[in-house]
């Protein structure tokens, strides 16, 4: 025992020397911050005395570096928790070339840096943060976690190890290391540092990361990228990025620090701006702190499917069936038609009479027809036709005039034809005319008249069957959109060509490419956030498109998407076994249209960080009955708590509220409590009362998101809901970092130990 305690001792104290040392260059690289916030102070007084602020090249990479380390000083204080997260100690390079972060830029070791006896010296040592910072000889203090002398922190495996003999992740708070987690690549070596042999302490940090409690908002997982994820991250951003993954293995996460990594790599390309599309408004909620987290936040937009149109936002759900229809490709045929047919709204007027050089002309409801059918010959937008159906209707009345003969010379002619154009067009008859007979549509407008059944029934006419256009003219007949309706509101959008904004050209303005700077150019009127959200707002087209959950992108939002991405470069995450999609095939064409003939680059994420092997046994068993044959992510660790299986006692609502409540009582986070879409409203209300560590959530809506623990009630409920039932309850089960609790209602048939018939082996 005696014995025990002493090592214990030694190792404590081997530990504290350790957090010493890191403490110290912490020490420093806080003291070189400072230093650099003065003169980025200094450097924005001067420029803007010379009036340069604003031009561009005016600001030298260099003071780039600058400005943005002093920016982030004061986040760093105080918002987060570790900017300086990881060290790797590495042996001499094949060549002796450094890069332009001051590192040595080789990969493998030189040929004799390892010694016959095994052993080695450490040539460089590398800590690696949220930003890269320089000391004054231009020697690298911290390395900007997406650099390339990064890399080897997230890619070196003891099976690969490269350069790498010891990666080291720190875990500090504001100035204060608070401890050091030591993962060893060469484990045969014996290497020194400054002749003192290398310590090791504890064992990996990724275990620690993933055994933490989860809040309402995720975490970075800079300090941990494992290196099938850094590979995704670090992908050239040239064409599409495809990436297919299961339930946790880190898509979203993987998605976010890409997005960070593109705009550290090519700011200027990105100036225009990189959009991440979201499933719902709860996980951009979920993931919206990630980015400034990683020192990113002016030129991302993260926004939910539903809330991709100005102006329109999802509030909504749509029934399985309405949402097939509406998402489908046949709704591109309905909605032109729609958009033709509502011209014929209001009353649209059955004769056209004006008075032109003194002469009562007269169109009749037959010639009026016959005009509006040539001026929507073609595929221009409905609304830009207007000017030519303005012509057509001149032009027929101009030959009922019985001017056009009048004048051979066609100098006189025209001028005669242009006095009685302008005669009839400033006649106020003929203006309220053209608004009736051609009105300027809006794609609300042309919504609302789809609620009328009738009328809906005569555009659908053999695309969509009765029973379809019945439920989807009813569902439009509600107040508010449905997620399904922005993207038929786009779709409008463009074949309307209702009002165009102006677009605006941005002035590149190298002071946009910094983050932060109102902190230290408070007389700025508006705020970098406010700004970033004005120009995002602005923006209609991206550099980059970030597309999550991908697989429940329908062939309509794939059509809406595509449209904000017609230049862009790709990065699509999704995993096929969680499709709420019906048909995935439709869906793929649809993507692959609005991805076009771009290259793709495949990547595959193959382990599960979120659920413990014991939930991810059970939700396999879906994953079998979902999509037979398709392999499950490996789980990386275990808990040794098995999912709980409980059967209705009494009623539901009382069962699931005792479940829950014994669930926050054995996790220290958030317990999800997932029920099926019609039961959403009153399972908020059975919680009422037990706190806000507690949510209860749909079960489409529970896509994406994590908590310590969750509830699943009625898996045959959330099964037999929609037609892709049992991938959404492969959703649901796969929501849990730590435990899970089956409530099974009858419907379930659970056996005697009251597992539901869909979970039995
Ligand atoms: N390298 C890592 N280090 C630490 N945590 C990680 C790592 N990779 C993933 N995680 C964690 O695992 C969880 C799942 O990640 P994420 O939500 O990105 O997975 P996903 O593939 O998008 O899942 P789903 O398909 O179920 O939505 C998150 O809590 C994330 O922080």
């Amino acid at each position: 025992m005696a014995a025990q305690a002493q090592q214990e001792t030694a190792l404590d104290s081997l530990r504290d020397r350790e957090i010493g040392v890191e403490q110290e260059h912490l020490d420093r690289v806080y003291r070189r911050l400072e230093e650099k916030i003065h003169e980025a102070e200094f450097l924005m007084h001067d420029a803007a005395q010379r009036g340069q602020v604003g031009t561009p090249g005016a600001l030298a990479e260099r003071d780039a570096q600058v400005f943005r380390a002093g920016i982030h000083l004061s986040r760093l204080n105080n918002e987060f928790e570790d900017f300086l997260f990881g060290r790797i100690d590495l042996l001499r390079g094949k060549d002796g070339k450094k890069g332009p972060d001051g590192a040595y830029t080789a990969v493998e070791p030189a040929e004799g840096s390892v010694r016959e006896d095994n052993t080695a010296d450490i040539a460089e040592t590398l800590h690696i943060g949220r930003i890269g910072v320089l000391d004054q000889d231009y020697a690298p203090l911290v390395i900007d976690w997406r650099a390339p002398a990064a890399a080897p922190f997230y890619r070196s495996t003891p099976v690969d190890p490269g350069r790498v003999v010891r990666r080291r992740v720190i875990r500090s708070k504001g100035r204060k290391v608070l401890g050091v987690e030591d993962d060893l690549m060469r484990p045969e070596l014996t290497a020194f540092l400054d002749g003192h042999e290398l310590p090791v302490i504890g064992d990996g940090a990724l275990m620690a990361a993933l055994g933490q409690a989860r809040s309402h908002t995720m975490r970075d997982i800079v300090a941990s990228i494992q290196a099938e994820q850094d590979l995704v991250i670090r992908a050239p951003a040239a064409s599409v990025t495809y990436v297919e993954g299961g339930p946790g293995t880190g898509k979203t996460a993987v998605a976010l620090h890409r997005a960070a990594y593109l705009l550290y790599q090519d700011r200027r390309r990105y100036a225009g701006g990189i959009l991440i599309v979201s499933p719902t408004p709860l996980l951009v909620a979920y993931t919206e702190g990630v980015l400034p987290s990683l020192g990113e936040e002016g030129q991302v937009a993260i926004r939910a499917i539903g809330s991709l149109v100005d102006g329109a936002e999802a509030t909504l759900y749509d029934s399985p069936s309405v949402a097939r229809a509406k998402g489908s490709s046949r709704m591109l045929r309905v909605l032109r038609k729609a958009a033709r047919g509502a011209l014929e709204l209001n009353d649209s007027p059955a004769r056209l009479r004006v008075v032109a050089f003194g002469r009562r002309l007269e169109l009749e409801a037959e010639q009026l027809a016959d005009i509006r059918r040539a001026a929507l010959g073609g595929t221009a937008p409905v609304n830009l036709l207007r000017p030519r159906a303005r012509k057509l209707l001149l032009d027929a009345l101009w030959e009922q005039s019985g001017a056009a003969g009048r004048h051979t010379d066609p100098e006189l002619a025209a001028e005669l034809r242009s006095s009685f154009d302008e005669d009839i067009t400033s006649e106020d008859a003929f203006i309220a005319f053209l608004d009736a007979w051609w009105p300027e549509l809006t794609p609300a407008a042309v919504l609302d008249a789809m609620a009328d059944e009738r009328r809906l029934g005569r555009w659908a006419r053999r695309i969509l069957n009765p029973g379809e256009i019945r439920k989807v003219a009813r569902s439009l007949r509600r107040d508010g959109h449905s997620v399904h309706d922005i993207a038929m509101l786009d779709e409008l959008q463009a074949i309307l060509g209702a009002p165009a904004r102006p677009r605006k050209r941005r002035e590149l303005d190298p002071l946009d490419q910094l983050t932060g700077l109102e902190e230290l150019m408070p007389v700025r009127e508006e705020s970098q956030r406010e700004r970033a959200e004005r120009l995002a707002q602005e923006r209609t087209e991206y550099a980059h498109v970030i597309v999550d959950e991908a697989q429940d992108v329908t062939p309509m939002q794939w059509r809406m998407i595509g449209r904000r991405g017609r230049h862009a470069t790709w990065t699509v995450v999704g995993d096929p076994a969680q499709s709420s999609w019906s048909d995935p095939d439709e869906a793929a064409e649809a993507r692959d249209e609005a991805l076009g003939t771009r290259p793709r680059r495949r990547f595959e994420l193959t382990v599960n960080y979120r659920n413990p092997a014991e939930i991810a046994e059970l939700a396999s068993k879906v994953l079998a009955l979902a999509m037979p044959g398709s392999a499950s992510p490996k789980a990386v660790r275990s808990t040794g708590v098995e999912p709980r299986f409980t059967v209705v006692d009494h009623t539901l609502a009382e069962t699931v509220r005792a479940e829950a409540a014994r669930l926050l009582e054995r996790v220290d986070g958030t317990v999800g409590v997932v029920v099926a879409m019609q039961r959403r409203e009153e399972a908020r209300r059975w919680l009422a009362g037990l706190g806000d560590r507690v949510v209860a959530l749909g079960s489409l809506e529970a896509k994406g998101l994590e908590y310590d623990a969750t509830v699943v009630v009625s898996p045959a409920e959330i099964a037999d809901e929609s037609p892709a039932g049992l991938r959404v309850l492969y959703v649901a089960l796969t929501r849990a970092t730590q435990q899970l609790t089956v409530v099974s209602a009858e419907r379930d048939e659970p056996d005697a130990t009251g597992v539901p018939d869909l979970l039995r082996d």
